[in-house]
């Protein structure tokens, strides 16, 4: 994205910039969060990126495409806060569905040549992330964070080029969060999606992340972008190690700033 811009007109009719000035060139496959305080911009930056807001300013390009083009071409898969479950179906139904509808989308995967990849083994993947004896239960029956999973596996089983996630795991307690961030990595490293993820967590952005862009509000932009150079899988001795604490101290620092701007912290 280059130079982007959104505007929102507020109720007392002024103008609120949700987003300025923003630079930010996300490498394909490669796992980026975007983590700031509250109003600096995060979930508008995810609805411009996906097509479904146009910036007043700038330009955002997806793998060649605009934002549009790309979510006609069913691009991008969609993980929000509160996973959208459709009650009435079971786990296994509703990850299922897409497939029954995405047509598009299964003709983009055979123009790409992976008609077989594009037809996951959808049952295997709720097995690898703990939802073997749960295929049959409707969402009213699952935990916050058995819906989550769900939610995660119909978004990788479409295989999409960009994966967005806001902020997945900001309900779930903090055992239930790191479980889930280890099957989204293997679920990513399967695939190797693009993925823009956006969290409240210092933690779980270095655990996750190839890059983590820092942002500000008033107005919303990007303060800081930090690579986090650690090797994977990172698993309990990689997140213990004093090289994860320094990335985890660098964006607590990062993020102090961008919190002054918010006038959280002084
Ligand atoms: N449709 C809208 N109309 C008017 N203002 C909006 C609209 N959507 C977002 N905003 C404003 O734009 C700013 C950025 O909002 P956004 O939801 O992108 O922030 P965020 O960083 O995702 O926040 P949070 O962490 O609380 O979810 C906020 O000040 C918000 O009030």
């Amino acid at each position: 994205m280059h130079g982007v811009r959104r505007l929102y007109e507020q109720a007392d009719l002024s103008e609120l910039t949700a987003l300025d000035d923003i630079e930010l060139t996300i490498e394909p496959g490669t796992f980026v969060s975007i983590i700031g305080p509250s109003g600096c911009g995060k979930s508008t930056l995810l609805r411009l990126i996906s097509g479904q807001e146009k910036p007043d300013a700038g330009t955002i390009t997806v793998c060649g495409l605009t934002p549009k083009e790309a979510a006609e071409a069913k691009a991008f898969g969609f993980v929000p806060q509160s996973p959208a479950l459709l009650p009435w179906l079971s786990v296994l139904g509703n990850v299922t569905l897409p497939h029954k509808v995405n047509r598009r989308g299964a003709a983009r995967r055979r123009s790409r040549g992976e008609d077989d990849r594009g037809r996951p083994d959808l049952e295997a993947m709720l097995r690898e992330v703990g939802l073997g004896e749960s295929l049959h239960k409707l969402p009213a029956e699952l935990s916050g964070g058995m819906k989550q999973r769900t939610a995660i596996v119909r978004a990788f089983g479409l295989r999409p080029d960009v994966l967005l996630l806001d902020e997945p795991f900001g309900a779930l307690d903090e055992f239930t969060r790191e479980a889930l961030q280890e099957q989204l990595l293997e679920l990513w490293e399967q695939t190797r999606a693009t993925v823009v993820f956006v969290t409240h967590s210092i933690s779980e952005a270095v655990r996750l992340s190839d890059k983590v862009v820092v942002m500000a509000p008033r107005p919303g932009r990007i303060t800081d972008v930090i690579d986090i150079d650690l090797p994977r899988p990172r698993h309990q001795e990689i997140i213990t190690s004093p090289e994860f604490h320094a990335y985890e101290l660098a964006l607590r620092e990062s993020l102090r700033d961008a919190f002054s701007h918010s006038g959280v912290v002084r």
